[in-house]
């Protein structure tokens, strides 16, 4: 079923936050139906540094390519501001969508970008962004890659104005909509009421951001169509490295954080190694 085909399905689409081959194939196993590749994990990880607009397209869509050689799931990814102007999101467009991406999120920030959770974000005009999300759609190969139009306007010209600004992402083409950070129960609930029955919706849980954290369950009854969990696998990752090099360092050993931790076979299963080699064997005329 096309990603188009199943928002239009209950139940809400739940896609976890990923950033390289290893977790999405960890979230694949754990049986999620689609993934997101973050750009906020993707910046954590990689540069070990904050979602403020370090990272490219190119690191983006390496990434996006080593996971789509790894699992089959559709992927959403992050295009942040599209990198530039309507040209640089066509190509934005273009790269991320040979890698292999599902679905791009694309949002109206004014470069440099920030985490939508941030304080000091600044917006490029309405007008413009709605050129970009028609670019978009218009550079795309397949009508199936869905363009995910991010407002960050609530919190910097106010909810009304993140709702015209949605009405104009609407009329541009945005195949689904993302209005950033609502900052309470009740403007979640005014977002799901005034777009969840026209329109894809999606709900962002940062765990500690602006918006209160809500169960699938939840986010599905007030009108929401995806939900993404974006950074919650690198501050579970990172607390648990954390901790694992500290114990390391104190006791000269492993030992005391074996049950933490997978061994050399339990790692081999989870990456797939006994399927590998079988695999390999297969093809290297050792079978005679
Ligand atoms: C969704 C997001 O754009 C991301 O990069 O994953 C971030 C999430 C985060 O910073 O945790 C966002 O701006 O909300």
């Amino acid at each position: 079923m096309s990603l188009r085909a199943r928002l239009a399905e209950d139940p809400i689409l739940v896609a976890p936050g990923v950033y390289d081959a290893l977790t999405a194939a960890l979230a694949a196993e754990a049986g999620f139906e689609a993934l997101y590749l973050s750009g906020a994990a993707v910046a954590y990880t990689r540069l070990g540094r904050p979602d403020i607009g370090l990272t490219s397209a190119t690191e983006m869509a390496d990434t996006m390519a080593l996971i789509a050689d790894r699992v089959s799931l559709p992927v959403i990814i992050d295009a942040d501001t599209g990198f530039g102007n309507a040209l640089n999101a066509q190509r934005t467009m273009r790269m991320y969508e040979r890698a292999g991406a599902a679905a791009l999120q694309v949002e109206d920030q004014s470069y440099p970008k920030r985490c939508g959770h941030l304080a000091d974000k600044s917006l490029i005009p309405q007008a413009e962004m709605a050129g970009k999300i028609g670019a978009m759609a218009e550079a795309r190969a397949s009508d199936e890659t869905l363009i995910i139009a991010r407002t960050d306007a609530i919190a910097v010209e106010g909810i009304d104005a993140a709702f015209a600004r949605a009405e104009a992402y609407i009329a541009a083409g945005a195949d689904a909509l993302f209005i950033e950070a609502p900052r309470s129960g009740d403007e979640m609930t005014r977002v799901a009421q005034t777009f969840g029955d026209r329109i894809p919706l999606l709900a962002n849980m940062v765990e500690g951001g602006a918006t209160p954290i809500s169960s699938a369950e939840d986010l599905q009854s007030m009108g929401f169509s995806i939900v993404i969990f974006p950074g919650g696998i690198v501050r579970a990752l990172a607390k648990t490295a954390q901790d694992y090099y500290a114990s390391l360092a104190q006791n000269g050993s492993n030992r005391p954080f074996g049950d933490r931790m997978f061994d050399f076979g339990g790692l081999n299963e989870v990456i797939g190694t006994p399927e590998m080699l079988a695999e390999g064997r297969k093809w290297d005329g050792s079978d005679g």
